[in-house]
Parts: C-alpha cells; sequence; structure tokens
C-alpha cells in the first residue's frame, strides 16, 4: 500500500472557503490523500461560517490582515506564513482557489520550495489588467506557477491556452462552487431540522412571511465598486423598491465600511429595503432559491443563481465569467443606476423575458467538479506521462529558468 500524499490546500476569503469545500471534503473522503487545511486570515467571521456550513476543521490560521495594511505588506505577510507552513508540513502539491492575494502568495512560494501547486478555478480573465484590481494580476501572476489548472469552463481552458500554458496540464472540471451548492440544496432538501432553522433565522430577520414576498436578492461590495459603484447600486434599489412595494429587497451587507456606511445612508429605513448582515452559506442558499431576482456584483453569486433558475443582473463593467451572459442567464447592466433599474423593472414585469433567463442553462457545470479535481491529482501522482514530463509541476520554459 502506497503512503497517502499529503496536500496542503491554502484558502483566505468566504468564496475561496465555499469553492473549497468540496474540494476539502473530496480529498479526506479519498484513500489517496491526507489534507491540511491552512486559513490565511483574509477574511475571519465570513470565513466561519462557511466552514461551520460545510463541517470543515481547519487546521491553522495564518492570521494575516492588520489595520490599514496595503497590499504588498499583506502579500509579504502571506508569503513568510504561506512559507512557513510549506517548511513544516512539506506537502505533495498545494492548492490554492480563485485570484485573492493568497493565491499569488502560495504559487509564488510553492514555486520557490519546487512544491507543486494545483489551481482551483484557473483561466478565468477580464484582459483589462487593472480591472478587477488586483485580481486579473494575482490569476494572471500565479499561472505560469501552477502544476495542475483546473478550468472551470472551456473558455478558461481557451484563456490558459493561449497564454501558452500546455494542454496537458488543464483540466475542464467545472466549478465547485456547483457543487457547494448541490451539496447545500441536497441537504435542506433532506434534513427538516435544518430547513425549521433556517426559516426560525430568516423569519427573525425579515419576517415569518419571508419565503413568500417577491423578493429581490442583493449583494455588492467588489473594491472597484467602492464609492460612485455602491452609490449608484444603491440608488437603484431605492427606485426599484418605490416602484415595486409588493417586492422586499434583501441585502445582505458587506462589513466593510467603504459598503457599509453608503448602503446605511441611502438605503436605511426604507420600508421594504431590508439590510441584514452577511448571512451564512446555509441562509444565503435559502434566500436565493426563494428569490425572484438576483442582483449582484459577485463572482460566485452570478455562477450559482443560474443554476437555481434566477436571472441575475451582474452590477459590473466587466466580468470574467462571459459564459453566463452568453447563455442568457446573466446580464452586464454596469454599476449604473439607470441600466439597473431599465432591465430589473423589464424582468419583473414581462413575463417571457423572465422565463427566457430563467430557463437558460447553467454554463457552469454538474456539480462534480470537486471529484475530477481529486481523480485528476490522483493521475498526476500515479505518475501520468502527460504531467510527470514537467514534474515537479513546473512548465517546460520556467524549468529553463531555473535551472
Ligand atoms: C474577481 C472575482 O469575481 N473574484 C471572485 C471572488 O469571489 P466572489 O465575488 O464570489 O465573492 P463573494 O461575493 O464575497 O462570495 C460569494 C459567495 O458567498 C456566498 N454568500 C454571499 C453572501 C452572503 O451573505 N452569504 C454567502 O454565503 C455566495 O453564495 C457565494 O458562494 O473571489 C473569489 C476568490 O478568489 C474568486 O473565486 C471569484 O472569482
Amino acid at each position: 500500500m502506497t503512503a497517502k500524499r499529503n496536500i496542503l490546500v491554502f484558502m483566505g476569503t468566504r468564496p475561496e472557503a465555499v469553492k473549497l469545500a468540496p474540494v476539502v471534503a473530496a480529498l479526506r473522503g479519498s484513500r489517496d490523500f491526507h489534507c491540511t487545511v491552512v486559513a490565511t486570515g483574509q477574511h475571519k467571521e465570513m470565513f466561519r461560517q462557511v466552514a461551520d456550513t460545510f463541517g470543515f476543521a481547519v487546521d491553522a490560521d495564518l492570521d494575516v490582515m492588520r489595520p490599514n495594511q496595503t497590499l504588498a505588506g499583506l502579500t509579504a505577510r502571506l508569503l513568510h506564513g504561506i512559507d512557513g507552513w510549506l517548511e513544516t508540513a512539506q506537502p505533495d502539491m498545494a492548492l490554492v482557489q480563485g485570484d485573492t492575494t493568497t493565491v499569488l502568495a502560495a504559487s509564488l512560494a510553492c514555486f520557490y520550495r519546487r512544491i507543486p501547486i494545483g489551481h482551483v478555478e484557473a483561466g478565468l480573465r477580464t484582459g483589462n489588467i487593472w480591472s478587477p484590481f488586483p485580481e486579473e494580476a494575482n490569476r494572471k501572476l500565479a499561472t505560469p506557477l501552477v502544476a495542475l489548472h483546473f478550468a472551470p469552463t472551456e473558455g478558461a481552458r481557451d484563456a490558459l491556452l493561449r497564454e501558452a500554458v500546455p494542454e496537458e496540464i488543464i483540466s475542464v472540471t467545472g466549478n465547485t462552487v456547483i457543487d457547494a451548492l448541490r451539496i447545500e440544496v441536497a441537504r435542506q432538501a433532506a434534513d427538516p431540522a435544518i430547513r425549521a432553522c433556517i426559516d426560525n433565522e430568516l423569519s427573525q430577520l425579515l419576517g415569518a412571511d419571508w419565503a413568500r414576498v417577491p423578493t429581490v436578492l442583493i449583494t455588492g461590495h467588489r473594491r472597484e465598486n467602492f464609492g460612485d459603484g455602491i452609490e449608484q447600486i444603491c440608488r437603484a434599489i431605492a427606485i426599484l423598491a418605490e416602484r415595486f412595494p409588493d417586492h422586499r429587497f434583501v441585502y445582505p451587507v458587506h462589513p466593510n465600511p467603504n459598503v457599509l456606511t453608503h448602503v446605511n445612508r441611502l438605503l436605511g429605513g426604507l420600508p421594504n429595503v431590508r439590510l441584514i448582515a452577511p448571512q451564512g452559506y446555509r441562509n444565503f442558499v435559502a434566500l436565493m432559491a426563494r428569490s425572484k431576482l438576483v442582483l449582484t456584483d459577485s463572482g460566485g453569486v452570478q455562477e450559482e443563481a443560474p443554476s437555481l433558475g434566477k436571472p441575475v443582473l451582474v452590477m459590473r463593467d466587466t466580468t470574467e465569467r462571459p459564459e453566463g451572459v452568453t447563455a442568457g442567464t446573466a446580464l452586464l447592466t454596469g454599476p449604473n443606476a439607470p441600466a439597473i433599474v431599465e432591465h430589473a423593472v423589464r424582468l419583473l414585469t414581462d413575463e417571457t423575458a423572465y422565463r427566457l433567463m430563467a430557463t437558460a442553462r447553467n454554463p457552469y457545470g454538474d456539480g462534480h467538479a470537486a471529484e475530477q479535481i481529486v481523480e485528476r491529482m490522483r493521475r498526476y501522482f500515479a505518475g501520468d506521462a502527460a504531467t510527470s514530463a514537467t514534474s515537479p509541476g513546473l512548465q517546460p520554459a520556467l524549468m529553463e529558468l531555473v535551472k
């Protein structure tokens, strides 16, 4: 019997926790791997909510956040903390997800130690290095350092091929967020106690009729929307709330003061607008499932909502997820009040337009991405001819550089 391979999974923010939870579960359920989870601490409370929902143990927290930190300071602390773990744990492979500073720092730290790294949700691009900032740079800089790329879609795979990533180290797996959603929806459907708990919590926050009132669910907190963007988003919600008094507008507000202060000022006190704290994944999925329409600038939400048959207005100028727009499940409005209002009014009043969006096919996978990722990792360690050619995971061009 061969020893289990030791995998270190680094994650920092809420979306990384959501999207890596199914991968951690698949690794821990496999007889081939031992999996250690290291939180970098980029998010605290929102991260814990996700870990609790999925019930995964976090082995360490690097606790890197400081008041008034710079991105360079954060990156330096992450590099240092992650490197310490690489030295202690001597993993056979590390895993990261998405486009955060954690991804960039872990990729670089692994590269320095020649430890292969797998990138979940590889190949997302807007093509503009400044937007989103700094995420587009984070993911582009990490790409050449990665041993295994888990691309959620064919489009993401093509973006990697255009950057000369060898085809044999890319796998198109679907997005693990659909796995997370599938797992959570199944859990809620199967367990009346969970449903009762959700109903109790959301009734207290929104009123006992929360599941019956036509609801528009909103999330908005991207850095690129700080300032004018958030103002425009709030203005649109205020106009819509007045126009649709029988609808409820539910906004779990991110605690960042760049968001919270503006949202409270512009939307606080409106009778059919409910500003609530960020919700645990369980409640948030229940809210999405009961909503009519979703307005968001989030990446994950624009992937999840279509799986639940909910049209999404994406309140950003660009998206690295054009598949949803092409499939007709999402529409890009920009953080632009007139455009948000125009499209929301149309969807809330025109049943045909609504149905067209609500029934479009979700392009982000079948909810079994994590199994494919773990299987690909297993083949990597079994000496799969294609990937072992670039062992220890560095691309040939990079191997030349570091000789
Ligand atoms: C540039 C960009 O687009 N980058 C994205 C960004 O992620 P994001 O925009 O998806 O981040 P958020 O919106 O914070 O999280 C969303 C998740 O949170 C759940 N949720 C939401 C509200 C709530 O009250 N309770 C919850 O549980 C929700 O269902 C969803 O799953 O960074 C990731 C990491 O690198 C990337 O992967 C990802 O590309």
